[in-house]
Parts: structure tokens; sequence; C-alpha cells
């Protein structure tokens, strides 16, 4: 992050923008069983099955093509797959009028999100993108979706009104409470731009922002929705080497303050560096699933990057999975290349 530095500790206004439960990695907070999603006779994701538990970064990694981002697509509702279940246990939503004081289910805002939100959690397969967000799951993509020609705190308000009460009355009725409301949703979009190290670009277009910096203006306004599992899609693309040293601080300071995070990540040093466990896709299919030490030493995961697992399997080729899953220029790694 040049010219930043993500702060630590937290400032503690900031810990109180983002709900806050108490985190065990034992309680899942997303239960993907069996996805599958098909294109025409192209299979993006083949009975894709994981398990990630509350307060934790799991990592979702893999070749070009292998079914990453149709993952996410198919738990933030852009894709509806044919077959498989997403199970996801939210937490009550932080209030943007009152941020201190995190909404419960009890609480009007909390009791029509949640409802109907048991033991069982709720099936994300099929639901709209809207009420994907309103339930409490944030993304970023993959290529970077701001609007350029607003200002970097402008961006962020529109993520922190997703969770606004006054909605489009806002600009028709401006009572006293809706000014009060407009007031803290500003107020917290500041305290977000300082949170991911923005404070310094409050007002600038973010389409004049540095490429780094866009990325984290999209993490901004991912976090200003009060997610309580937040969606990253190859968060370090285009970063500089001190750019991906912040995301990790960024990241684990995104965890602390009890946000879980799946993450679609090519880097698999800046991976390894945040995530307790990994999930590798390979072909639509869950190829592996371990530790990161585990992973980097797995046969077939070698083999999903190098094509060959006979190839160095004692010359470093673990190493070598590593720079091809960093996505290191012309490394020719691409799975679409005699996909079904
Ligand atoms: N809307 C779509 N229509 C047709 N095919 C699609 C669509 N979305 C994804 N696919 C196909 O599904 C497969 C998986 O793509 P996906 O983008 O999920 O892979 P990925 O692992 O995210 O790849 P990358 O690392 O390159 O982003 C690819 O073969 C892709 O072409």
């Amino acid at each position: 992050m040049s010219g930043a530095t993500v702060p630590r500790p937290l400032p503690a206004a900031i810990s109180r923008t983002i709900p806050q439960p108490r985190p065990s990695a034992a309680d899942p907070i997303l239960d993907v069983r069996d996805v599958t999603l098909r294109f025409g006779g192209l299979t993006s994701l083949d009975g894709v099955s994981l398990r990630h538990g509350r307060g934790s970064v799991l990592a979702v990694i893999g070749p070009n093509g292998a079914g990453k981002t149709s993952l996410f697509n198919c738990l933030t509702g852009a894709y509806r797959p044919q077959q498989g279940s997403a199970r996801f246990w939210p937490t009550a939503p932080a209030s943007p009028t009152s941020p201190a004081t995190p909404a419960s289910p009890a609480s009007p805002a909390g009791a029509s999100v949640l409802a109907g939100v048991g033991e069982r959690g709720v099936d994300l397969v099929g639901r709209s993108p809207h009420r994907v967000a309103r339930l409490g799951i944030a993304r970023t993509f993959q290529n970077i979706r701001l609007f350029p020609e607003m200002s970097a705190v402008e961006n962020v308000q529109v993520g922190v009104e997703v969770r606004a009460r006054a909605g489009a009355l806002r600009g028709l009725v401006p009572t006293r409470a809706v000014r009060r409301e407009e007031r803290e949703i500003l107020e917290r979009s500041h305290l977000l731009l300082d949170f991911v190290g923005l404070r310094h670009r409050v007002r600038w277009p973010a389409g004049s922002l540095a490429y780094g910096e866009q990325r984290r203006l999209e993490i901004a306004r991912a976090l200003g929705t009060s997610p309580s599992l937040l969606l990253l899609d190859e968060p370090a693309a285009g970063a500089t080497a001190s750019e991906r040293r912040d995301l990790v601080a960024l990241i684990r300071a995104i965890v602390d303050q009890g946000v879980s995070v799946l993450l679609i990540e090519h880097d698999i040093r800046l991976v390894a560096a945040v995530a307790r466990s990994i999930v590798v896709l390979n072909f639509g299919r869950v190829i592996a699933t371990g530790s990161p030490e585990q992973i980097r030493s797995d046969p077939a995961v070698i083999e999903a990057y190098l094509g060959d697992s006979d190839d160095g399997a004692d010359d470093g080729a673990d190493d070598r999975a590593g720079d091809r899953a960093a996505g290191q220029p012309g490394d020719g790694a691409d799975g679409r290349e005699g996909r079904r």
C-alpha cells in the first residue's frame, strides 16, 4: 500500500463499524455441498463441497478456468447451480444508524433479514444477489467494479446504504432521523476508508486512484454492507510486493473484526500468510483440501499446476507450483486448454 499503512491496532471506532460475533472456527459460517454448475456441455463446477469455519480465512485456489469465480457467483446469486446447496449461518448485521450497537435478530432490521434462519442456516442457492447481500455476504470482483466518476467516499457510501433504513425515501422525506442516518453513513464510510488506508483519498474520484488503491476501495465498499462473510476475488492481482504485504495485514485486520473471509488468490505465498485452510479446484472439482503446508506438497495439486507430477517431484516442484499459482508472467498455466 504505497503512501498508506493499514492501522494496527485498529481505531476503536472502526471496530464498532463491523459486526463482532465471537468467532470460533469450529462453527461453520458456510457449508457448500455437492454444487454442480453447467453451461451447456461445459461443467464449470462438478460436485463441489467445502466447509468454512467462522472467523477465519478459507482460500480457494486452482489453475485458470478451474471454477473459482463460478463458485463465488453461485454463492452470491449471480449463477444458479443445477445441483447442490450452500448453507450460510449469518450473524445479525450492524445497523448503519447505530454502529456501536449491532442489530440483533430481535431488532426490526435483523428480524426481517434473518427470519427463518435457524440452526440449519439458510441455503444461498437460488437467492438474488440483493438478498444475499442483505443476509451478510459481500464480495469484491476480479475485475474492479467501482463507480469511477464518484469519489472514494461516495463509493463506500453505496455499500453502507445497503443496510440503511430510509432507502429510497431518503431524498423525499428529509426528516431528522433521515438526516441523522445520512450523517452516520458518511461517518462510517470515512472510518472504513481509514481502515483500508485510504484516508488521504476521500474526495478523489475512484477512477483516478492507483490500481492497488482501487482494490482496497472495493474492499471498503464491501465492508460497508456489514458482512459476516467477505468474498475476495483475486485481491492481489496487479499488486506490487509492498501492496501484497499490506493486503496481508488488511485481511488479518478484517478477520480480527469478526468477519470471515473466502479468498480466491493466485499468490500462494499471500494465501499461506493468511489462510489456515485451502481448497484446491481443478476442472471444477475439489482435488485437495488442507493446510498450506499440506497443499504445497500434495501430488494432485502439483500435477494440476505443473501438468506432470513426475516432473521434478524431488527438485522443488512444489515451489514452482507456487510460482505458477502466483500467476507469474510467462507461466503459461492456462487450465482452459483441454477443458471438457
Ligand atoms: N457465464 C459463463 N458461460 C459459459 N461458461 C462460463 C461462464 N462462466 C464461467 N464459465 C466457464 O466455466 C469455467 C470456470 O470459469 P471460472 O471463471 O469460474 O474459473 P476461474 O477458476 O475463476 O478462472 P480464473 O482463475 O481464470 O479467473 C471456465 O471454463 C469458464 O469459461
